[in-house]
């Protein structure tokens, strides 16, 4: 089958999150099992583009309201990630360094999509497939069936990927002339809540909707930020496939970040020798056990509460343990993370910022991870660090219900915890440091943890099946 993903992110051309680990992962897994699967996503001015070499596929230009824009795509020549990789080119919206948090992001992003649909629609064949992930590529599946000029493509079907239903890319009726000229009777399609609402809009009219964790599509029916009902009606065409990992790129054994690598045979040397590394670093003691939490620091991840968990837990349970966080968000928990830090000078460190290496290091040299999510629809952090032997601390929720077992439980392997407050989050950790009572207990758990397999390839087969079912209809 050929397949297009069509993403604004992508490991490692451009990652601000999960959203580029999955695109730069899932297509490679699908070329392998003997698919054709591409990536088109926009033209940033990113380290990877101007490491590589490349040749101009398409030109041409249309409208984006009343603006006229060019657009150019161009293709990576040498099939380095595994995978065809598309760059759209429009000057003026897509050529900048960061891949969101512009005013214009709504005209860059639906410009990408016009970009890539017009593109399409000028193919002399027809994709068995078009995989749109998240809002900012939702408007796809509308204007392939309701935008006059592109209603020859509606019969090629659309799966979107949901991966966070919290930002939906909202924009007022006023910016509706932005989508090219469409059929009237069908502009309801676009709306919800009396706003365009791109995620709605695309839920309404792909012809499957994923989400990435079975349980996260369960919470969505109560709990979408203003989708529920939406998400009730279409529970029908909507289906939770769990995201794997890109195992290659995920090893402590290759992984080119690390000074010292591992696996299960050599994992106690391994990580002792990762843990020095971190721990001179960031000057913590590396006879503790060290916590560590990796993410953005926003509320769907809790990140808010990790000042008082930190505090609290160095205070009740006494400072038998180091915490390290690296993460970048709204500033005003940034400045509490930094600010703790001549508090708990010695017990615990930040790094405020978006930083690759340090979290493959990071993942290498701790001993637990801590995600206490409040919305967390599938989760890679989780498996990531038990690739490398480290232990997850979370709360069941979302993906994290999907993947981590509480080591209390029959053949389990992490803590979790289900309420969300400072008091539980403490409770976990203390939990989590109870294990190191019992000799030989916490080596057991990190061998048993880095044998499990998240690989891609069961999850891939998944989606390959999804399409396949959309091929008759
Ligand atoms: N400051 C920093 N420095 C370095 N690396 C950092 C970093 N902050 C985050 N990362 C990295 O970004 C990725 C985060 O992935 P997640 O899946 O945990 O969350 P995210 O919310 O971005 O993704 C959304 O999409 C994914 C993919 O579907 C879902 O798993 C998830 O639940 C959903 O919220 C990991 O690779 C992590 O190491």
């Amino acid at each position: 089958m050929e397949i297009i993903h069509v993403s604004a992110e992508c490991y490692p051309v451009a990652k601000a999150g999960g959203l580029g680990d999955v695109v730069g992962a899932l297509p490679k897994y699908q070329n392998q099992a003997g698919h054709i699967a591409k990536v088109v996503m926009p033209m940033y001015r990113t380290k990877f583009l101007f490491d590589n070499t490349w040749e101009v596929v398409h030109k041409s230009g249309t409208f984006l309201g009343h603006r006229w824009f060019d657009y150019t795509i161009i293709k990576e020549k040498t099939n380095k990630l595994g995978f065809d990789l598309y760059l759209v080119d429009i000057p003026g919206l897509l050529d900048r360094e960061k891949i969101y948090s512009y005013d214009d992001d709504v005209e860059r992003f639906t410009a990408f999509q016009i970009a890539v649909v017009d593109w399409i629609s000028v193919w002399r064949h027809r994709p068995d497939a078009i995989h749109v992930h998240d809002y900012h590529t939702s408007f796809i599946p509308f204007m392939m069936q309701h935008c006059f000029a592109y209603r020859h493509l509606s019969r090629v079907p659309v799966v979107l990927t949901i991966h966070n239903a919290q930002y939906q890319g909202w924009m007022g009726w006023d910016r509706s002339n932005y989508i090219p000229a469409w059929d009237a009777w069908s502009g309801g399609l676009l709306g919800w809540n009396g706003v365009i609402n791109p995620l709605a809009a695309g839920i309404k009219c792909a012809w499957k909707v994923t989400t990435v964790s079975p349980n996260y599509l369960n919470e969505l029916r109560y709990n979408s930020n203003g989708l529920e009902a939406l998400i009730e009606f279409e529970r029908g065409k909507c289906i939770g496939i769990l995201n794997g990992i890109d195992t290659k790129v995920w090893d402590p054994a290759t992984d080119s970040y690390l000074d010292s690598h591992f696996d299960i045979k050599t994992l106690e040397k391994g990580k002792a020798a990762n843990k020095k590394l971190l721990c001179d670093t960031f000057k913590l003691d590396v006879d503790k056990p060290l916590i560590i939490f990796i993410g953005r620091l926003v509320g769907e991840k809790a990140a808010e509460l990790l000042p008082g968990a930190i505090g609290d837990s160095l205070y009740h349970i006494g400072t038998k343990m180091n915490f390290l966080v690296l993460g970048n968000g709204e500033w005003w928990i940034e400045s509490q993370l930094e600010s703790m830090k001549s508090v708990w000078m010695g017990f615990y460190n930040s790094k405020i910022g978006y930083n690759e290496q340090l979290s493959h290091q990071m993942y290498a040299g701790a001993d637990f991870l801590l995600m206490p999510s409040r919305v967390e629809p599938c989760g890679l952090n989780q498996m990531y660090a038990m690739r490398y032997g480290t232990i997850p601390i979370v709360r069941s929720t979302g993906g994290l219900k999907d993947t981590v077992i509480d080591c209390e439980e029959p053949g389990g392997y992490g803590v979790v915890f289900n309420d969300l407050s400072v008091g539980d989050i403490t409770n976990a950790i203390y939990r989590a440091l109870k294990l190191q009572d019992k000799p030989g207990k916490m080596n057991e758990l990190k061998k048993k943890i880095m044998a499990l397999d998240f690989s891609w390839d069961k999850s891939a087969e998944e989606y390959i099946g999804v399409y396949e079912s959309l091929q008759s209809k």
